[in-house]
């Protein structure tokens, strides 16, 4: 590692050593014949305790040398406010900042991908290809049905590079929040990694029970394979652009060689014949990359002064995030609560629930949804947007898919009251599974380290804001039921002040955060409906440059999404093999 490389040529330039670039990057060298090189823009940080250390878990935001601290745009229909986006840099990208949360999302959400027109990318494949990243370690139980130890084999993986384990003890917060949802009308789940998440269920997570660290794309995936002679990974590398071939041929342009800046200097890396370039750098800068390449939107490009090589206008649209509000309750003296603050990120007791299940006005919301969409429709829809939003309004129709996820958090969360240190307070976090609003990431200028303009054009689906209204609103039915009712003596924020619609809109606005799962940006779809990539990763117009990261994913799915980035890498590399052989 650190090598400054020569200018010599690899069979895969790999551009981004995160969660998908490490672990395309140690399968590929799995076969001693195949060259690899990564280029990482961040520091290597292995070992690190601020990152294998779950209880030191938040040590890396906000701290450049490990966080990209990206800045939204102002956003017009939340309030003009603007938004940080944290991102992990350095070896293992995201999957070396992220909560632990290990989740899968429901067959429904995966098989909506291969509905719009990506075969291959459907439930059963998502199972094989997520079980082989992970190791799941069973919980030393003598009741296998003990709340919050159940589990079934059968969805688990036995031999993945990732670890997951159930990490974080199962507490009286979780089971007080679990128990009242069940008396709302929820189902507990034995397991919900088999694709069905409605109900209420305990999350695993990537910790490796072994030594209770971190497990990582760094741990998992780099550690066994980084003393392979045919790996070359180099860190602080910022990659600027791919270059092409000056002819086209039938099938493309074929990328020769990667720039990047190391150390001050502009330098190249090259491609051998039959080579590829892989595009791992997440959701936020792939399509920044692409558009310094020439690939993208002929405004965006004219707007930067980057001659067009390929028009491919789905670059950089399509954004989809998810969106999170909290909800915290002060605890009453006589909740006999064992609970201590975390001494990790402790979050394990979720629930995923279709809105007809969140409230009895779901038939009233779901017209004004269909009304919201068909307005839009009148106007100019980007292409193949149509597609998506009727699968999502066949998703709320439907009682079995789930529409919003509900997070028990043992501790106070709120941006906006101080913590009395002398009581107790529990949190609960509800999560937009869905938003019906795209957004954009485009590149703001030609130089290579300028951050890419964000706008996830939050809320400007009106629906997206009136279905947060509904979850709060939820919540707020849990603390009038047993036992959450007996367990709290108020609602500290929002608090009393936001009772009326209008007044709970205003404080979403104001206090809505990221769960950093973007997706969209680099979209798998048809090329008319602005894909970008095609069911094979291919960049449309290309011969030999693959996007593989969260940025392909065209829906958004309920689920946290490092499980579905490890997936993604490990089809990659399927298809990639086939293609070799
Ligand atoms: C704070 C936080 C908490 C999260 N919590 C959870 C959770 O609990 N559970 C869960 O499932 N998911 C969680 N996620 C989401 C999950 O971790 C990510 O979706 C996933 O890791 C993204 O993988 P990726 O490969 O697409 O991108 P990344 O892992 O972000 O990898 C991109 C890599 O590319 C590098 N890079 C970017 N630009 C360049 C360039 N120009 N040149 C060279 N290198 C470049 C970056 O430094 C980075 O290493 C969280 C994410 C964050 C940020």
């Amino acid at each position: 590692m650190d090598l400054p490389i020569p200018e010599r040529e690899f069979d895969f330039v790999v551009i981004g050593g995160g969660t998908a670039g490490l672990a395309v990057a140690s399968r590929l060298t799995e076969d001693s014949a195949v060259h690899v090189v990564v280029l990482e823009a961040g520091q290597a940080h292995l070992g690190d305790p601020k990152i294998s250390r779950p209880e030191q878990v938040t040590q890396t935001f906000g701290d450049p040398q490990y966080d990209w601290l990206f800045k939204t745009e102002k956003q017009p229909f939340s309030g003009d406010n603007e938004y940080t986006w944290s991102r992990g840099k350095g070896l293992g990208g995201s999957s070396a900042m992220n909560y632990f949360c290990w989740t899968k999302p429901p067959a429904a959400d995966v098989d909506a991908i291969e509905k719009l027109g990506n075969p291959g990318w459907n439930w059963d494949e998502y199972m094989k290809y997520s079980m082989r990243s992970e190791t799941f370690h069973p919980p030393a139980t003598d009741d296998p049905d003990a709340p919050g130890l159940s589990f079934e084999p059968k969805f688990r993986g036995k031999d993945g590079p990732i670890h997951s384990s159930i990490a974080f003890p199962y507490n009286d917060i979780d089971e007080l929040t679990q128990q009242t949802l069940v008396n709302k009308g929820l189902r507990r789940l034995k397991d919900p990694y088999g694709g069905d998440i409605t109900g209420v269920s305990t999350a695993s997570s990537n910790v490796n029970p072994s030594d209770y660290t971190r497990s990582y794309a760094a741990t998992g995936y780099f550690e066994s394979a980084r003393d392979r002679p045919n790996l070359v990974v180099l860190t602080e590398a910022m990659v600027s652009r791919v270059l092409f071939s000056e002819k086209t041929g039938e099938e493309g342009k074929t990328a020769t060689s990667v720039e990047y800046i190391h150390e001050g200097r502009t330098c190249l890396v090259h491609i051998r014949a039959q080579g590829e370039v892989i595009l791992s750098a997440g959701a936020i800068q792939s399509p920044k990359i692409l558009e310094l390449s020439g690939i993208g939107r002929p405004e965006v490009l004219a707007a930067i002064g980057v001659d067009m090589k390929i028009q491919l206008d789905g670059v950089g649209e399509n954004v989809q995030e998810h969106t999170s509000m909290d909800v915290s309750f002060e605890l009453a003296r006589s909740f006999p609560s064992t609970a201590k603050p975390p001494s990790g990120p402790g979050i394990t007791a979720f629930a995923y629930l279709p809105l007809t299940a969140a409230t009895s006005n779901a038939s009233a919301l779901i017209d004004l949804a269909v009304e919201q969409v068909q307005t839009r429709c009148l106007g100019s829809l980007a292409p193949g947007l149509k597609e998506q939003l009727d699968l999502q309004l066949d998703a709320l129709r439907d009682d079995t898919t789930p529409d919003f996820e509900v997070v028990a958090f043992p501790g106070f969360k709120s941006p906006v009251s101080t913590p009395d240190p002398a009581k107790r307070y529990f949190t609960m976090v509800t999560v937009l599974n869905h938003p019906f609003s795209r957004g954009t990431i485009h590149a703001k200028s030609a130089d290579p380290l300028d951050h890419p303009s964000i706008d996830p054009r939050y809320f400007e689906n009106d629906f997206d804001l009136e279905l947060h209204v509904q979850h709060i609103k939820y919540i707020r039915g849990l603390a009038a039921t047993e036992p959450m009712k007996s367990a709290i003596v108020r609602e500290v924020d929002p608090g009393p002040e936001y009772i009326s619609d209008e007044d709970i809109r205003e404080y979403i606005k104001k206090y809505h955060w990221t769960t950093w799962h973007t997706i969209g940006s680099c979209s798998m779809l048809p090329k008319e409906k602005n894909g970008v990539v095609d069911p094979e990763l291919k960049v449309y117009g290309t011969t030999n440059l693959r996007v593989v990261d969260l940025s392909v994913i065209p829906l958004h799915i309920a689920a946290h999404t490092q499980t579905t980035v490890y997936m993604i890498a490990e089809k990659a590399v399927d298809i990639i093999r086939g293609n070799r052989t």
